[in-house]
């Protein structure tokens, strides 16, 4: 099982150029069921969850061609099975994203329950709730959601902000007859990515940003181009990895409209944070000073960075309180931060970190996402070796980690 080695190695300096967001591609992807046009896609980001969900697509008969890595050509033209397999579905969560596509164009699908993952059990409940106020007669059985019907247009009010429960009901309410309003519909960057790239095959939406959207169906979907958004996430990953280093980065081709409580709170860390169209960069002299983060929906804090920040806070001047709103099992830094020499306490969904001034190496093992980004920040810092095992959790969503960040001065290679 492949490893990342890291040596602390004093401060990042440098350039790095963000990929495409995962949140984003992903929904994309999927919506290329909408149609038997051609969507052509570019800046997709070179990723296990990517790789995944073109399997999941290819197994149900859609064509993907991607001559270059991260340009990608899907044609949904003769899709011969309806459902998404739990093989496939157990390993990305995301694989969700094909029910309500498949259902609003072909009036049938069959999703395997993608059961919980390490951050939380993560029901589907709101998913199936908006497909069946449009119509659909669903059953689970047998660890399948399976759904039929010919959806109509209708208001859903969300129980509680999800962004793939968005996501998926949007791309549904494309090809319902009717109009469907979604209140409380999740605000992040990347659902108003989906919305854009589906205006551009032919859907009708207002309110695209807000939490209100309004579709009005349409008989069918054409074909479109669309450039993937830029990452927000590997961006602060990077930003947070530049500030506790002490070291100086500029991110190209970075989006700080997208991400600025994350900047927010590194500028409240001490650092200095400046930013164009397409960049953003990153310069800190200090040892970064506590701050408090609560994870909420979009614009807040993102929960997506609460495991990179608790690092921050590892290292900080001070002492600093995290509090995780979304997921009720998002902690899972926190044992191997400690056993690097952090102090970290936690109650329940909040987290009491003092700060210290070094950390030492250790081996430590991911256990999620971005639970192994904030391990791999804590041993560009760490006194000697840090060992990060399993890291195919940091392969689902960060392209080249290893790459970019040794091309900024760490010392990191993936070692078997
Ligand atoms: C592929 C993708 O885009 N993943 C993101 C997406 O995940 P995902 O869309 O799965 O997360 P949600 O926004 O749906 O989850 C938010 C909260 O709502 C709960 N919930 C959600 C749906 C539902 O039907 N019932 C329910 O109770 C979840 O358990 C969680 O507590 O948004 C999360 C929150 O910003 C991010 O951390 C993930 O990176
Ligand atoms: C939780 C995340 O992704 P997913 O929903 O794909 O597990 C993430 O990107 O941090």
């Amino acid at each position: 099982m492949e490893k990342l080695k890291i040596v602390g190695n004093g401060p990042l300096n440098g350039d790095i150029t963000v990929s495409g967001a995962k949140n984003a591609a992903l929904p994309i992807l999927c919506a290329s069921l909408l149609t038997a046009d051609t969507l052509r896609l570019t800046n997709v980001p070179q990723l296990r969850d990517v790789l995944t969900t073109q399997k999941l697509l290819q197994g149900m008969g859609a064509r993907v061609m991607t001559d270059n890595v991260h340009e990608y050509e899907l044609t949904a033209s003769d899709i011969h099975t309806l459902q998404a397999p739990y093989e496939l579905v157990k390993t990305m969560r995301a694989s969700i994203l094909v029910l309500g596509p498949t259902l609003a164009r072909f009036g049938e699908a069959s999703v395997s329950l993608p059961g919980g993952c390490a951050i939380g059990s993560r029901p589907v409940d709101q998913h199936i709730k908006g497909l069946a106020a449009m119509g659909a007669d669903i059953v689970i059985e047998h660890g399948y959601v399976k759904a039929r019907g010919k959806l109509k247009g209708a208001r859903v009010v969300m129980d509680m902000v999800t962004v793939t429960g968005t996501e998926n009901l949007l791309m549904a309410a494309t090809l319902a007859e009717g109009v469907t309003i979604l209140e409380n519909a999740a605000r992040e960057p990347e659902v108003t990515d989906l919305a854009e790239c589906l205006v551009k095959m032919g859907a009708k939406i207002s309110g695209i940003g807000s939490d209100r959207l309004v579709i009005e169906g349409v008989e069918r979907l054409h074909g479109a181009d669309h450039a993937v958004m830029p990452d927000r996430i590997e961006a602060g990953t990077f930003l947070v990895a530049a500030a506790v280093t002490q070291g100086h980065v500029v991110l190209r081709r970075a989006h700080a409209a997208s991400m600025e409580a994350v900047l927010d709170k590194l500028v409240e860390a001490g650092c200095v944070v400046e930013a164009g169209d397409d960049w953003i960069s990153l310069d800190m002299k200090r040892r970064p000073k506590a701050v408090n983060v609560r994870t909420l929906p979009y614009p807040a804090f993102p929960t997506d960075m609460q495991a990179q920040f608790m690092t921050l806070n590892a290292l900080a001047e001070g002492t600093s309180r995290v509090t995780e709103t979304i997921f009720e099992n998002r902690f899972m830094h926190v044992p191997e931060l400690n056993r690097m020499g952090a102090n970290i306490a936690t109650e329940g969904n909040t987290a009491i970190i003092t700060g210290v001034p070094r950390l030492s190496g250790a081996t430590v093992m991911a256990t999620d996402l971005r639970a192994s980004a904030s391990l791999v920040i804590a041993g560009l810092v760490a006194d000697g070796e840090t060992i990060v095992d399993r890291i195919y959790h940091l392969d689902r969503g960060y392209e080249h980690i290893e790459q970019k960040l040794a091309g900024v001065g760490a010392q990191i290679e993936r070692i078997s």
